[in-house]
């Protein structure tokens, strides 16, 4: 069995970018640049006013009176020449004008009947965003390997860019496994069976990471049809993540259905709780992610697993994928036995509450276990205060 750390380290290797497409920008949301993204023109465009009120042409001490000769306004400017004594009205946003070099916020302004009384002076350069001062036509705004979220998606229309190269999203295929799996909405009317009630999350966990989940496929323990199931999926998808049938009993299939289609395993067995059986390997030419049965052990390994291989197949260059962080503690983490443990846990107040209920096996928890606290083997109880490694989960 091997570490989480050496079972990372494994799965990089496996995960080459996928290659690249062109997409326009009303399409980009949580894609990744294969290419660095490059402004078409300076921000600001020219040197523009960042309050309103009024350019002023050099010094002038409070109480002065200027008339007004004019106005400037975001997308419509003053085209004249600003001269001492003079004062043009002037917008947010709005192109300062020749031999304008400062602006007078209307608060400090009094203006009437064409003319404006300064109330407090102010300083050259005030209030003027200068003209390339965020960025300037060909700067790299972006680099490649960013990954285009909300505030990434201004950066880049901000650009004046409408199309973007972008790595190939993951396809995604889903297979549970199982006899007694029926929809959710079913199981009630059936005494044997139970809701696959794993797929809708593992499906929605890859889609925020940014896959496209194109098949949803259940099959019974019947490893002759499940490997004609995963024979079609494995020609339409990327990934093929298994559910279920990952451990020892007589009706695990997950890997032997696979033996037809040439399954390579990367590894087998994590020395992590919960999800020790996850597995890893290639088939097909595919890369396939086996979970195990047990919800939160599946929810867990999904995370753990799928999340940073897709992130690492759209070529998105991050530091730490799974994305730690270091918080305290608010109530006390038990001691750890000797597989490497993520508790499941909640925020509250000032820090993280580990969850009183830590069965795999359990589903109505996961719904309030916003957090995994990593918990190295044989670690000591810990108590309140402490501070552990922890990402959202
Ligand atoms: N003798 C041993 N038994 C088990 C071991 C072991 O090492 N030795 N490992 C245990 C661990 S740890 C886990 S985790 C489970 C994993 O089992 P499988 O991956 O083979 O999962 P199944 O047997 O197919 O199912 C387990 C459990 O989960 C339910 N399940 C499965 N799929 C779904 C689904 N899509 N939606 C909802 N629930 C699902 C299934 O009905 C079972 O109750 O093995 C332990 N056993
Ligand atoms: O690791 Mo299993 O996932 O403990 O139930």
């Amino acid at each position: 069995m091997i570490s989480f750390d050496k079972a990372q380290c494994l799965m990089a290797q496996l995960a080459d970018p996928l290659g690249s497409e062109r997409v326009c920008l009303h399409l980009a949301q949580g894609r990744v640049l294969a290419d660095d993204l490059t402004a078409r023109i300076d921000a600001p465009r020219a040197d523009v006013s960042a309050m309103d009120g009024y350019a002023l042409a050099g010094p002038h001490d409070a109480g002065a009176q200027l008339s007004i000769v004019g106005n400037s306004a975001a997308g419509a400017p003053w085209d004249g020449t600003l001269k001492c004594g003079q004062a043009l009205r002037i917008l947010t946003g709005a192109f300062l004008p020749a031999g304008g070099d400062r602006v007078l916020i209307q608060e400090n302004a009094e203006a009437s009947g064409g003319r404006v009384r300064i109330v407090e002076s102010c300083d050259v350069g005030a209030h003027i965003r200068k003209q390339g001062s965020d960025f300037a036509a060909g700067d790299v705004v972006l680099a490649r390997g960013a990954r285009l979220g909300a505030r990434a998606l201004v950066t880049t229309a901000s650009a004046d860019v409408d199309a973007v190269t972008v790595t190939k999203r993951p396809r995604l295929a889903l297979l549970a496994t199982g006899d007694e799996l029926v929809s959710p909405g079913v199981a009630a009317s059936h005494p044997h069976n139970i809701p696959d009630s794993i797929s809708p999350g593992v499906g929605a966990l890859a889609r925020g990471a940014g896959a496209a989940v194109v098949a949803l496929r259940r099959g019974g323990d019947d490893p002759k049809a499940l490997s004609e199931i995963a024979g079609e999926l494995l020609k339409a998808c990327d990934v093929l993540v298994v559910i279920g049938g990952a451990s020892v009993g007589d009706r695990d299939f997950a890997r032997e259905m696979l033996d037809p289609h040439g399954l390579a395993l990367t590894f087998s067995k994590v020395a992590i709780k919960p999800g020790k059986p996850v597995w890893l390997g290639t088939a097909g030419g595919r890369i396939v992610l086996g979970l195990p049965g047990n919800p939160t052990s599946a929810m867990v390994t999904a995370r753990l697993f799928l999340t940073p291989l897709i992130v690492a197949l759209m070529g998105q260059l991050h530091p730490d994928p799974l994305g730690w962080m270091t918080l305290p503690l608010a109530a006390p983490l038990p001691a750890t036995a000797a597989r490497e443990t993520f508790a499941r846990a909640r925020w509250e107040g000032a820090g993280l509450v580990p969850l009183i209920r830590q069965d795999s096996g359990l589903q109505a928890a996961l719904a309030g276990a916003d957090w995994l606290i990593r918990c190295p083997p044989g670690q000591s109880a810990l108590a309140a205060g402490a501070t552990v490694q922890a990402l959202r989960f």
